[in-house]
C-alpha cells in the first residue's frame, strides 16, 4: 500500500544568534491511510517544527533544507507554490493547539465552514452548510445544525477544537497534522475528542499525525509512535513495540515519569537534566549527557539498529519487547 504520508530525510535549519540550528535532523517516517502517528517528545524537539515543514510552512529564519514530503505518492517539496496551496487545506489539512487559529472570531460557524467548502469545491451555499453539518457529525457535535449557527466565543473550548478538527475534515484530506491539539483541554474532554479522532481515521481514512509532547495520550490513541529529541527520531515502530518494549533509554525514561502506567503511590522517576539547546548539543548522540547508559563511545553519531521494524537510534539500545 503507498503510505498517505512518506517524509524521507527531512531537515529544516534556522538561522540564530548563535548561528545555525538544526531543528529536523534528517527525520523520516510514513505513515499510512487510517492510521494514526503519534510524534511525541520534550518541548523544544522538533515537533511542531516538523510539523510547518511538511506543510511547506518554514519561513525565514528558517530554512528546509533537505528532504522529501510524498503525500499520495506525490512530492510536496517539488511543488510550485500554488500548487502547494492547492494542496494545503485539500489534502493536507492541520489542526493547532489554538482552535482560534483556524476560526475566524466574527463568522458564524456555518458561514466559515461553507466557506471553506466552496474554496476548493464548486457547491451551493446550502449543499456546503450541507458538508459543513456532516463534518460536525463526524467529530462528535452534538445537534450540528444547531452548532452552525453559533459563533466560536458561544462554543466551549472542547466545542471549538471539535469544529477546528471538523474544518480540517471539510476536503477529506489524505493527511491531518494535529499540533498539540488537545493539550489546552480538560482532561475528560480531551478523551472525548482522542476517541473521535481514533473513529474518524478508520472511518475516513485519513492518516494523521499526533502531535504532542504526552507520551500517555499516544500511547491510548497512535498506531505508531515515533519518539523525538533534539531534532532526530531517536525511536520509531508501532505503538505495541514502542510502549511495551522500547529500546532507546529516552523512551524509556518518558515511560518511567508517566503517572498512569506506573505504581500509585510511588514516587515517579524524572529524567535527569534538562532538553539541550540545539546551538550547544554534545558530540555524538544529543541524549548522552542525561543517559544511564551512556559510555565514551556515545560521543560518536549512534547508529541506526532496526529490529522487527522498531528502529532506534543508539549505541546501546534497551533489549524490547
Ligand atoms: N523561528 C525560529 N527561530 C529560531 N529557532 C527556532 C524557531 N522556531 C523553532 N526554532 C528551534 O526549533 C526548536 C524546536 O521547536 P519546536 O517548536 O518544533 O519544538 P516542539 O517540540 O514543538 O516544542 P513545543 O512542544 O514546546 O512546541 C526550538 O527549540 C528552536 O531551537
Amino acid at each position: 500500500m503507498t503510505a498517505a504520508l512518506d517524509v524521507k530525510g527531512l531537515t529544516t535549519r534556522f538561522e540564530t544568534r548563535a548561528g545555525h540550528v538544526t531543528a529536523v535532523n534528517d527525520v523520516s517516517f510514513a505513515v499510512q491511510p487510517g492510521r494514526i502517528m503519534g510524534l511525541v517528545g520534550e518541548s523544544g524537539s522538533g515537533k511542531s517544527v516538523t510539523g510547518f515543514s511538511i506543510l511547506g510552512l518554514i519561513d525565514a529564519p528558517g530554512e528546509v533544507t533537505a528532504g522529501a514530503v510524498l503525500v499520495d505518492g506525490v512530492d510536496l517539496r517539488q511543488l510550485s507554490t500554488e500548487d502547494l496551496r492547492k494542496m494545503r487545506g485539500r489534502k493536507v489539512a492541520m489542526v493547532f493547539q489554538d482552535p482560534m487559529m483556524t476560526l475566524n472570531p466574527v463568522l458564524r460557524v456555518g458561514d466559515q465552514m461553507a466557506m471553506a467548502v466552496r474554496v476548493h469545491q464548486a457547491m451551493s451555499k446550502s449543499d456546503a452548510l450541507e458538508h459543513a453539518r456532516k463534518a460536525l457529525e463526524v467529530v462528535g457535535i452534538p445537534s450540528p445544525a444547531e452548532r452552525l449557527k453559533a459563533y466560536p466565543h458561544q462554543l466551549s473550548g472542547g466545542m471549538r477544537q471539535r469544529v477546528a478538527i471538523a474544518m480540517a475534515l471539510l476536503h477529506s484530506p489524505s493527511v491531518i497534522i494535529a499540533d498539540e491539539a488537545t493539550t489546552a483541554l480538560d482532561v475528560s474532554i480531551q478523551g472525548q475528542i482522542l476517541a473521535e479522532v481514533r473513529e474518524l481515521a478508520d472511518k475516513t481514512g485519513a492518516a494523521i499525525v499526533w502531535i504532542t509532547h504526552d507520551l500517555a495520550v499516544v500511547s491510548s490513541l497512535a498506531d505508531d509512535i515515533c519518539v523525538m529529541y533534539a531534532g532526530r527520531i531517536v525511536e520509531r515502530g508501532t505503538a505495541e513495540q514502542v510502549i511495551g518494549g522500547p529500546r532507546h533509554p529516552y523512551t524509556q525514561g518518558l515511560l518511567d515519569s508517566i503517572p498512569a502506567l506506573h505504581e500509585p503511590g510511588r514516587k515517579l522517576p524524572q529524567i535527569p537534566g534538562s532538553t539541550p539547546q540545539l546551538s550547544r548539543l554534545p558530540e555524538g548522540c544529543p541524549f548522552r549527557p542525561r543517559c544511564p547508559r551512556a559510555t565514551d563511545l556515545c560521543c560518536t553519531e549512534p547508529p541506526l539498529d532496526v529490529r522487527d521494524g522498531q528502529a532506534v537510534l543508539c549505541h546501546y539500545p534497551l533489549e524490547g519487547v
